[in-house]
């Protein structure tokens, strides 16, 4: 689409503290619409959006609104709930969307449902990232590639008391990096453990053998640590997203390129030439 062309811009909610999007104005740069704009993550998206000189917010939708809304749109952001995200995913497929996901839950079924409606829509990019934190990113590379040098890896990964679902979506696919390089090298994925008795939950869920422990506490956002240990020695990898906006350069990046990436891409880190 040129930069200048006119399409109608329509949602069914104003973005805090914007101007609602509604009525026809000329459209600058690449049409974006966000589901679940009303929660935590999709108004920080809006906003995040409306500041981006190269990207226009064309569709503000919650709960009930009409997808019809999105045809604007060039691309799609989902920031959900996991029981939401999948019908949404196939509407958007369908009607020819790029998408950027990063609403949680999705597992290898559900990733492979994806893949099946992409390649009915060739063309058509969608990006699925549990976390679009850089530095979140980043630990969780570290941890994949610390994992095979150490005898035990347990992860916590600590959250704000609104969250949805348990263990985190990050934690799950840490686990399950971990868990696959200590694989690869030929080690067992549990360290030791002599524990013989124990409370229900009192040694965290098992995602792929690694032990994860969750918190919810007022007071925190996003917080995750990967606790590495051996012979007289740990490692803790950190991180910390003390704000909402520590997502948006990675939705922002994933917004700008998902076009040029047709079929699924999983995880923030396939953009960032990391080795
Ligand atoms: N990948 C990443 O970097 C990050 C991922 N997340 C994930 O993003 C998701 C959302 O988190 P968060 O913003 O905190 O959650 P919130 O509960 O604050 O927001 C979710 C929003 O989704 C809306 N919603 C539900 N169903 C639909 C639907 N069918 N169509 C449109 N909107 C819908 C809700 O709308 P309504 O209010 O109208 O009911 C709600 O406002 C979670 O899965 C979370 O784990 C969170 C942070 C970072
Ligand atoms: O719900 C959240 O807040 C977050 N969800 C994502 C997850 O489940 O990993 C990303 C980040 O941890 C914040």
């Amino acid at each position: 689409m040129s930069d200048s062309e006119s399409r109608p811009v329509t949602g069914a909610v104003p973005v805090t503290g914007a101007v609602p999007v509604t009525g026809a104005v000329p459209v600058t740069g690449t049409a974006v619409g966000v589901l679940g704009a009303r929660g935590r993550m999709g108004s920080t998206v809006c906003a995040a959006v409306e500041a981006a000189a190269d990207l226009a917010l064309v569709a503000a939708l919650g709960t009930g609104d009409d997808r019809g809304a999105l045809a604007a749109a060039d691309v799609v952001v989902d920031f959900t709930t996991p029981d939401a995200v999948m019908d949404n995913l196939r509407w958007c497929v369908q009607a020819g969307k790029h998408v950027v996901v990063g609403t949680t839950g999705f597992d290898e079924p559900r990733l492979a449902t994806l893949r099946g409606w992409l390649a009915a829509a060739p063309g058509v990019g969608v990006l699925v990232a549990p976390n679009f934190g850089v530095a979140a990113v980043l630990m969780m590379t570290f941890a994949a590639r610390a994992a095979r040098f150490f005898d035990s890896v347990e992860i916590i990964e600590l959250h704000h008391p609104g969250k949805a679902d348990a263990p985190s979506g990050t934690a799950r696919r840490t686990a399950q990096l971990v868990a696959a390089a200590r694989t690869t090298a030929g080690l067992p994925v549990a360290g030791p453990d002599a524990t013989t008795a124990a409370l229900d939950g009192a040694r965290g869920a098992r995602v792929d053998g690694v032990p994860v422990h969750a918190v919810r506490l007022a007071g925190l956002v996003a917080h995750q640590e990967v606790l590495l240990g051996g012979a007289g020695e740990t490692l803790t990898l950190r991180h910390d997203s003390y704000d909402r906006t520590s997502f948006m350069p990675g939705v922002l990046l994933s917004v700008r390129k998902v076009g040029e990436r047709p079929g699924l891409t999983v995880g923030l880190e396939s953009l960032l030439d990391l080795d």
